[in-house]
């Protein structure tokens, strides 16, 4: 288990550059295997997940090429389909939340796609009901081992059909897509997911020769093709990355630019880090934080009644962020409620920072209600494990800000996310150093 060592109270400055965003490269590298040509991609960020989702695509076969530094070529022309019965298979596919993304693509274009229950955060239930029933109605036969919790699903040929998820789930709209574009006929998604990520998805399946429509809204109508071709595809930059930095400016009182951040493609993250005080300003493709040496202020709503941050699916606010937005407010003037309502376990990390001296109540395991100390008192360093991968950078953040020296275990849970954070800080000013192997 790894350790970072984090000296807080210092002031950073300078720019940072979010590395290409983990959940869009996740859903990307599953789409190769939709085609028999190469697809080139660049941007990929070098972290756990993804690394460990290039290795399992590896050893179904796919050939893969590394050009460079986040740029790599994938070939998934013959596939080793006997991986997937596999011992090996069942204890790889459950390494992270991503590979579940596998099934769509091999079950249209194989007939077959199995997985073991995946892995990712333990932040709640993480149900796969959406994945399934999708594909169920697009015609397959779905079966569950409750003992080996391995999941498979089987068709001849998949027929496109008019379906209503149960919920706008960000890897079921994706995992569906992929097994839509090669199905007979004519899918309708209506309360499909709609991030920029799914949509990057559904561009990059159009260049390859989907035929998708309605992209960005959360209505996709997809015309089957008999096969895809091979194209090249860039990442968006990590808006939870993004987040994360300007929560770090804020907490710092540090002057930072985040570059190229896509601006376009943000949505209302801008808008939400403003309504608890932060500055937030467009500089070209670039956001600019200036040094909040006054504090940030929340802002009521217009009635005068208390703040409420709540995630919603996109375009509403994302879940992934809202551990950060609790840590910053924990040195706001004034109060708010953060309201996480998709997953019930997110919110517990908040006893660490209770214990740091923050004044959190924590309602219920959905809702806390967080008092600022407006800098008058500094968060107390401490010694905490990180339990999840936002709560693990939210708890890195509180280090930073925080008097004296603080130690974070349990760092593999932010290096799955965050592509080499502690030199990248360094390279900011901040006091961080890991400690490989405890
Ligand atoms: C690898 C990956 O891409 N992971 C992201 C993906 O996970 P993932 O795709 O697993 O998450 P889902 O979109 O399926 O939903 C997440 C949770 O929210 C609940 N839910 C979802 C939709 C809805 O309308 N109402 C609702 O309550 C679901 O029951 C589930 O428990 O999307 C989540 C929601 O943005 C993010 O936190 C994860 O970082
Ligand atoms: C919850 C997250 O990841 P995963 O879905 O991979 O667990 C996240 O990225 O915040």
């Amino acid at each position: 288990m790894g350790t970072f060592k984090i000296e807080g109270g210092h002031q950073l400055k300078g720019k940072i550059q979010p590395q290409g965003a983990k959940n869009e490269a996740l859903q990307i590298l599953c789409a190769v295997l939709l085609t028999a040509e190469e697809v080139k991609i660049d941007n990929i960020p070098d972290i756990i997940d993804v690394n460990k989702l290039i290795a399992l695509l590896e050893k179904l076969g796919v050939k893969v090429n590394q050009l460079g530094k986040g740029s790599y070529i994938f070939k998934a022309d013959e596939l080793n389909l006997a991986y997937l019965e596999s011992a090996e298979f069942k204890e790889d596919g459950k390494g992270l939340r991503g590979s579940i993304m596998i099934v769509g693509p091999l079950l249209a274009r194989f007939g077959k796609g199995y997985i073991p229950k995946p892995g990712g955060d333990k932040i709640g239930r993480r149900r796969l009901d959406t994945h399934f029933e999708g594909f169920i109605n697009l015609g397959a036969k779905f079966r569950y081992n409750k003992e080996e919790l391995f999941y498979g699903v089987e068709a001849d040929k998949l027929k496109g059909t008019y379906m209503l998820l149960d919920e706008a789930s960000v890897t079921g709209t994706a995992n569906i897509v992929m097994a839509a574009v090669l199905a007979e006929g004519t899918t309708t998604i209506y309360n499909a997911a709609c991030e920029p990520y799914l949509q990057q998805l559904c561009k990059m399946l159009n260049r390859m020769g989907a035929k998708i429509s309605g992209v960005g809204s959360n209505l996709l109508t997809i015309e089957g093709v008999d096969e895809l071709g091979g194209t090249e595809h860039r990442m968006l930059p990590d808006m939870i990355e993004i987040g994360s930095w300007i929560g770090l400016a804020a907490m710092t009182k540090s002057e930072l630019t985040i570059t190229n951040v896509s601006w376009d493609d943000l949505g209302v993250i801008p808008s939400v880090f403003r309504k608890i005080g932060i500055t937030v300003e467009r500089r070209g493709d670039d956001i600019y934080i200036p040094a909040h040496k006054d504090g940030y202020e929340v802002q009521n709503y217009i009635d005068g009644s208390i703040l409420t941050i709540a995630d919603a699916p996109w375009p509403g606010f994302t879940p992934d962020l809202l551990s950060i937005i609790l840590v910053v407010l924990t040195q706001a003037r004034g109060a708010a409620i953060v309201h996480q309502k998709m997953f019930e376990s997110r919110l517990f990390f908040v006893d660490k920072l209770i214990d740091m001296g923050a004044k959190i109540i924590l309602c219920d395991p959905h809702r806390a209600t967080v008092i600022g100390h407006d800098f008058k008192s500094k968060l107390k360093a401490t010694t905490m494990t990180s339990p999840d991968i936002r709560a693990g950078v939210s708890l890195l953040i509180a280090a930073l800000s925080a008097k004296g020296t603080s130690t974070i275990h349990n760092i593999e849970q932010i290096d799955r996310g965050y592509e080499n954070i502690d030199e990248r800080l360094r390279a900011i000013g901040a006091k961080i150093e890991r400690l490989e192997g405890n």
